[in-house]
Parts: structure tokens; C-alpha cells; sequence
């Protein structure tokens, strides 16, 4: 990572993943003639409100994955809708989503739309947990009777929007060109609340062209007690009623959606943000660091001890790093040494036939053999370092 800025380093390990994952999906995505087997990374977060470095992201990170089937996640906030399409909450944001697609698809001037795919990411459960707060506040037997309605209701009108808006006239004509519909991705799909059904927000939502990605959670519930049907558009209007009945109580699903994408944005900068702060800590360990090459003189007037080097470098959390042969275990003496670092003695110690470094040091073991070990060394009792010890010579 030397010379690299920690946001470089993070974007260089981000693109080697996606690579790497694109090797395991790259058969289905053949198989499927593009119609699935992608895999997708998204933009920075911090670009969330920036239109314009969103899209340069977008075209970066394109360009560097170098993969056909690489989907690239851009939050569909007001800013970035130009650009499109995940982190969706509501039916308003989800038309504008729509709109930009084929937006974009009559923009691109192709003749051949057909290896242009795209999925809109529609999140799900966030959508109870907040009116189910609400719900709460009101707490009328009518309001409390619809906790745990409200995503799925909405998310079935979505679904409803995507079947009008993938038709007629714009569409048609989108179509004959070889465009392909953008898919609805439900997101969001693991259960929130323990009092509801585990596959909540994974069994009602089942149709064609829909996508669901499920964690471990969802998934393993849904094996397990889930049955494959097409339920996506078989209580519409049940949906309409419950939609249309969180408005008479005074949810208000333009608050909703904006909340929601406000927190989202939020928390995805934070998760990114923490993953860019261990980067950092991790770059800030490897930069201090070093290669002390010490020279240990092993001097013949000590008894032999038996020792099992294994055992003992896993104690001192030291690691093997150069073997020039691996001495017997239980035949290693360690007696008492000089250790010299920079060819200053520096101490030496003989201690039940370990050697320790110390002085303003803390104590660490060091052993004799023909093996170079990684020994964590701490300076005072706060920054710590690790120092490659090579036993250089030793006589018995
Ligand atoms: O990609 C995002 C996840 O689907 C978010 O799910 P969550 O609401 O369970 O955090």
C-alpha cells in the first residue's frame, strides 16, 4: 500500500473481489446470455449527493473491473436518479428510476440495446420498521392491526408500476431495439422484527423478473419451510387497500421514502467509512513495522533444554518466516545469547532455556535454531512493532 492513499488501497481490493467473483458467476452469465450471473459493487457512498462524481465512479469503476457482467450500485437519491438505481423506498423514487432507464436507453443512440441490462434495488423490510413506529404512536386497533403490512404492500404496487411502465408505446418501441426490462431487486429482505413470519419479505414477493437477494438468514428460512409460487401480483388490490389505508391513518410515503433513503445513505456512509478506518489501522501497524536483523551468538557453556519450536513461536505469537532447515524438536537449545541490533549488544538474558530481549523492552522469548521468526516486540508499553529475528550463528 506504500504511496497509496487508503481510499486507493480500499478501491484496488474492492475491484480484485469483484474479479474474483466474476469467475464463479461468469458460467451462469454465458449460460443466460447476459439475462443473469452479474455481480455488483457500488460507488462510494460519500458521492451519494455529488451527480457528477458519481458518474465518474460509475465510469471508473466500469472501466477498471473490466468485466461485462459487472452491475454498478448507484444510490437512487435525488441527486444521483440521472445516473440511477438502488437504495429505493418508495413508488415515486422507484418511477423516477424507471424514467432514468429508459431515459438513458433512448440517449445512448444504439441500435443494439440488447446487452444493456439493469436492476432497480427496492428495499423492503426498512419500510415496516419505520411505520410500524408510527403505527405504534398512533396506537389505534386499526393502526396496530397493519404493523408489518406497509413494505410488502408497497413493494407489490412497485411491482405493479414496473408491469405498466415496461409497456405500451415508449417501452415498445425501446424493445424493438433489443432493450431488455429492468428488473425489480427486492433488497432488505431479512426479517426485522422476531414477532413476524421469517419469510416475510421473501414469499409474497415472487414473480417474473423479480430478483431477491437474501441473507443467510432469509435464504435458510426460506429452503427450509419457503414454496416457489407466483405471489407478486395475486392480492393487488389487498395491497391498494393497505397502501391507501397507512394514508388515511397520515402516513405520509413521501416522508417515508425520504427518511428511509436519508438513513440508508447514512448508514452505507458509515459502514464505508469503518471499513476505510481498519484500512487505515492496518496500514498504520504494517508502516511501523521493521527488520531487525539481530544477530544472536549462541555461547556453548549452557545445558541443553528440549523444546518444541511450534508450540513455542505459536506462545510468543511470533511467525515462521525463513526456514533454512527445521532443527528436531526437542534437541533446540537456547542458552544464553548476545543479541546485537545494529551491532550493539543489546541484552542478554538466560532464562529456563529461553532467551529473552529486554531491557527497555518488554520480555519476549527468543530461541536458537537455523529459522528466522516475526516476534512481536513492544517499545514501552504502547507501540509495538515486530522485528524479524535471524539467527545468524551460533556455536555450541
Ligand atoms: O443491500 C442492502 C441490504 O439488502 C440491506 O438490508 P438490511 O435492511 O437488512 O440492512
Amino acid at each position: 500500500m506504500s504511496g497509496k492513499d487508503i481510499e486507493s488501497a480500499y478501491w484496488e481490493l474492492v475491484v480484485k473481489d469483484i474479479q474474483d467473483a466474476y469467475k464463479l458467476v461468469e458460467p451462469i452469465y454465458d449460460q443466460r446470455d447476459g439475462g443473469d450471473g452479474y455481480v455488483s459493487v457500488e460507488v462510494s457512498p460519500r458521492l451519494a449527493d455529488n451527480t457528477e462524481g458519481t458518474i465518474e465512479a460509475a465510469k471508473y469503476l466500469h472501466k477498471v473491473v473490466d468485466r461485462p457482467n459487472v452491475y454498478i450500485k448507484i444510490p437512487a437519491t435525488a441527486s444521483c436518479i440521472t445516473s440511477i438505481k438502488e437504495l429505493i423506498f418508495s413508488l415515486a423514487r422507484y418511477e423516477a428510476v424507471i424514467d432514468a432507464y429508459s431515459d438513458g436507453l433512448e440517449a445512448s443512440g444504439l441500435s443494439d440495446l440488447s446487452r444493456v441490462t439493469s436492476v432497480a434495488s427496492f428495499f423492503v423490510s426498512r419500510v415496516d420498521t419505520l411505520i410500524d413506529k408510527l403505527l405504534e404512536k398512533i396506537g389505534t386497533p386499526e393502526a396496530l392491526d397493519l404493523r408489518g403490512k406497509a413494505a410488502v404492500a408497497q413493494a407489490a404496487l412497485a411491482y405493479q408500476l414496473y408491469q405498466k411502465k415496461f409497456s405500451g408505446p415508449r417501452w415498445e418501441a425501446l424493445a424493438k431495439k433489443g432493450a431488455r426490462k429492468q428488473r425489480l431487486l427486492w433488497a432488505s429482505t431479512s426479517v426485522k422484527n422476531p414477532a413476524y413470519p421469517d419469510t416475510l419479505y421473501v414469499a409474497p414477493l415472487i414473480g417474473p423478473d423479480t430478483v431477491s437477494t437474501m441473507p443467510d438468514q432469509a435464504l435458510l428460512a426460506f429452503i427450509d419451510h419457503g414454496t416457489v409460487s407466483r405471489t407478486i401480483d395475486t392480492n393487488v388490490s389487498e395491497a391498494e387497500g393497505i397502501y391507501s389505508a397507512l394514508e388515511k391513518l397520515g402516513i405520509d410515503w413521501a416522508y417515508i421514502g425520504s427518511q428511509l433513503e436519508d438513513e440508508g445513505v447514512e448508514s452505507f456512509k458509515k459502514s464505508f467509512d469503518s471499513r476505510l478506518d481498519t484500512l487505515q489501522e492496518k496500514a498504520n501497524s504494517l508502516k511501523s513495522e521493521k527488520t531487525i536483523a539481530a544477530k544472536v551468538l549462541i555461547l556453548p557453556s549452557f545445558p541443553a533444554a528440549a523444546m518444541d519450536f511450534s508450540r513455542l513461536v505459536a506462545t510468543i505469537g511470533g511467525t515462521s518466516v525463513h526456514r533454512r532447515r527445521t532443527p528436531p524438536s526437542s534437541q533446540v537449545l537456547a542458552l544464553q545469547c548476545i543479541l546485537l541490533f545494529d551491532s550493539i549488544p543489546f541484552a542478554h538474558y538466560a532464562w529456563g532455556g529461553l532467551v529473552f530481549i529486554s531491557t527497555s523492552f518488554a520480555c519476549y522469548p527468543l530461541f536458537a535454531g537455523f529459522r528466522s521468526y516475526r516476534i512481536p516486540v513492544r517499545i514501552g508499553s504502547a507501540h509495538a512493532i515486530y522485528a524479524t529475528v535471524r539467527i545468524v550463528r551460533q556455536w555450541f
